[in-house]
């Protein structure tokens, strides 16, 4: 087959690869074990319904070897192979890999090294060592092998080749010594071993090498200088114990660290590793991980969640969403039990009961590890929940609020007092006595609720309140209505009565009110008399059922939406607009008339929403000034 040329993004990762500085340079074994280890997986699950396969688990392994004389180092496996197409598609293209895509997607950011460094971008990491590389597969199922060959920079060609048995043998010709590197150390067995061991102790596969030793034979004649003669015999390199199967004592925070980067495609380490092995009715052990920061499409439709789920070491299902709910979906991880049946099918498994009990478990034991994260670490916490608190909110909302008990403990608002983020537990721990209720204001932005006056009173008695800017934040407080027993109160709402005088009489001002709603016709739905504003003239309340943040919600989603809350003017009867508004009335009605309007106009403002006809307004405005 003539020569192919690379694909444009391939080349450039390529260039990447060669100039990529040498203590990242050892990973491409990892990468080409990791590689020979997910055939091996593959074979192996097909031969559980295949009987062609003709293997069982035991019978795989990766072996090692090196040639120093023709500085090669050669990894090979049985497992699944690739056939002529899945050479061209697997090799010759890397945009497949998904440490490149993500790499794209992280953009000028992160610079090329730092990507390679921390997880490797696959099968083509062996440039940064090699000159030369073929690769020789041949297919399960397939009559004969192919051979992938390649230079690198200047493309790949793939022909026809005898290959005995099934799998992949990929041998890497190590590039000569220059001034700054020396390729040669990697064709040295004890370094092979040792990478091995940092890299891929846990692969589940044995990763074999034939090892010579020198020995010792000890001489019969007395006196006699000990003779060593070099003896090779194949040894394993890895122990196969995966990192989640070994006691909590012995694995370090940069193993568990390497180990999740690596396997859930992240540049940066978790904020939170959760270590868990359970044992009784069902037994299993699992490894949860909280990501430090959502991956890129975790607020979209796109984002998969699930964990691993593997049964005595063997990986049967990659995404398990059953083991975590939705409003745990940014936790990564893996399930591994010996109770689970190996060849169990998807559709069962989505109805197994043993998965059931499982992911209840992990769901308490994920709460109760987040609720430590928040008072010990909680300056990460915050971090935490600015990404993902988002998602705790939808919890709360989702099934008709099934999990609000687990989740209304883990909730952060902005208060008022604190000028912080606080928790729902810390502000009913501050509550004084005779405050019945755990009151909140919503709006867009910290800032423009501060200024809300209907607020003012309670700020002025020094009230905690909770400053509510996301959409979701109102359902949320629909479907909480309480917590701890003290129910929620909406700061913004007229009728809340607890701070304010409830004896005052209102009467005297009825026909002013009247005249107010009769300038405005159906734009409000009445108007009344203040109990919370102070120095402010006007406010809106929205009557009962919908709020204004709710409609507002409703207007991005929909621009022509007709979904309106309904709009209640209050006056501030000790305001002196208040008084001008009753001079006029008696006096000039025509001007009253503009003056309700105008107050109306203000109330809009403040709450935010748009006023009808703006040119009508500063119209308005205008006509009063001369
Ligand atoms: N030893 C092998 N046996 C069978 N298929 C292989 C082998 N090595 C590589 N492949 C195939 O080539 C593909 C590309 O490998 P590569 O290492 O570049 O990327 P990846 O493993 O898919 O992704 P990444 O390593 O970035 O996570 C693999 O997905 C696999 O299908």
């Amino acid at each position: 087959m003539a020569k192919q040329e690379f694909k444009a993004e391939s080349k450039r990762l390529l260039d990447m690869m060669i100039n990529s500085i040498y203590t990242h340079k050892e990973i491409f074994l990892r990468e080409l074990i990791s590689n020979a280890s997910d055939a091996c997986d593959k074979r192996s699950y097909l031969a559980l319904t295949d009987d062609s396969v003709g293997m069982s688990r035991q019978d795989f392994a990766i072996s090692l070897s090196v040639d120093k004389v023709a500085r090669t180092i050669t990894v090979a496996d049985n497992g699944i192979g690739m056939s002529q197409e899945d050479l061209e598609n697997n090799l010759g293209v890397i945009a497949a890999s998904g440490s490149y895509k993500f790499k794209q997607e992280v953009g000028a950011d992160t610079k090329d090294t730092d990507v390679i460094g921390q997880f490797g971008v696959g099968f083509y990491s062996a440039f940064m060592i090699a000159d030369h590389i073929t690769v020789s597969s041949r297919k399960q199922g397939a009559d004969n092998g192919y051979s992938w060959e390649s230079d690198g920079a200047e493309g790949y060609s793939i022909e026809v080749c005898d290959k005995e048995t099934v799998g992949t043998t990929i041998t890497i010709h190590v590039k000569d010594d220059t001034e700054d590197e020396h390729y040669s150390d990697f064709l040295e067995d004890y370094k092979l071993q040792q990478l091995v061991r940092k890299y891929s102790d846990y692969i589940r596969f044995p990763i074999q090498m034939d090892v010579t030793k020198q020995e010792r034979v000890d001489s019969d004649k007395e006196g006699a200088e000990p003779v060593y003669i070099p003896v090779t015999a194949t040894e394993t390199l890895n122990s196969m114990v995966p990192i989640w199967q070994r006691p909590k004592a012995d694995v370090t925070d940069e193993e568990y660290n390497a180990f999740y980067q690596e396997k859930f495609h992240d540049y940066t380490a978790p904020a939170r590793t959760l270590h868990v092995g359970v044992e009784g009715n069902i037994t299993y052990k699992a490894m949860l991980f909280v990501p430090a920061q959502p991956a890129m499409d975790f607020y979209t439709t796109e984002f998969k969640k699930g964990l691993q789920l593997y049964s005595s070491g063997v990986m049967i299902m990659d995404s398990c969403g059953d083991l975590v709910g939705d409003h745990f979906r940014f936790v990564r991880g893996i399930v591994d039990s010996p109770d689970l049946s190996l060849n169990i099918s998807r559709e069962l498994l989505q109805h197994d009961r043993q998965l059931r009990v499982i992911a209840n478990n992990l769901e308490k034991k994920i709460k109760s590890d987040l609720m430590k994260f928040m008072t010990d670490d909680r300056d990460t916490y915050n971090e935490f929940w600015k990404h993902f608190g988002r998602q705790l909110k939808y919890g709360i909302t989702a099934e008709y609020g099934a999990k609000k008990d687990l989740l209304q403990d883990l909730l952060l608002f902005y208060s008022s007092t604190e000028e912080k983020f606080v928790s729902l537990g810390e502000y009913v721990s501050r509550m004084k006595e005779d405050q019945t209720s755990i009151y909140y204001a919503t709006g867009e932005s910290v800032g423009r609720i501060a200024k809300l006056p209907q607020i003012e009173g309670l700020q002025d008695d020094g009230v905690e309140i909770l400053y509510l800017t996301e959409e979701v934040d109102e359902f949320v407080m629909q479907i909480l209505r309480e917590y701890n027993e003290k129910p929620f109160a909406s700061a913004l709402d007229a009728n809340r009565g607890a701070n304010g005088d409830d004896t005052q009489d209102d009467s005297a001002h009825q026909s002013t009110l009247d005249f107010v709603k009769e300038a405005l016709g159906d734009a409000i739905a009445s108007a009344k008399v203040s109990h919370t504003l102070k120095s402010h003239p006007v406010c809106l309340t929205a009557g009962e059922g919908l709020s204004f943040e709710m409609e507002k919600y409703f207007a991005t989603m929909q621009p022509d939406s007709q979904i309106k809350a309904q709009r209640i003017l209050e006056l501030n009867t000790s305001h002196p607009s208040f008084a001008a508004l009753e001079t006029a009335i008696s006096a000039d009605p025509e001007k009253a008339k503009q003056y309700a309007q105008l107050l109306y106009a203000q109330s809009l403002l403040i709450a935010g929403l748009p006023l009808e006809d703006p040119s009508a307004y500063t119209d308005l405005v205008c006509g009063l000034m001369v």
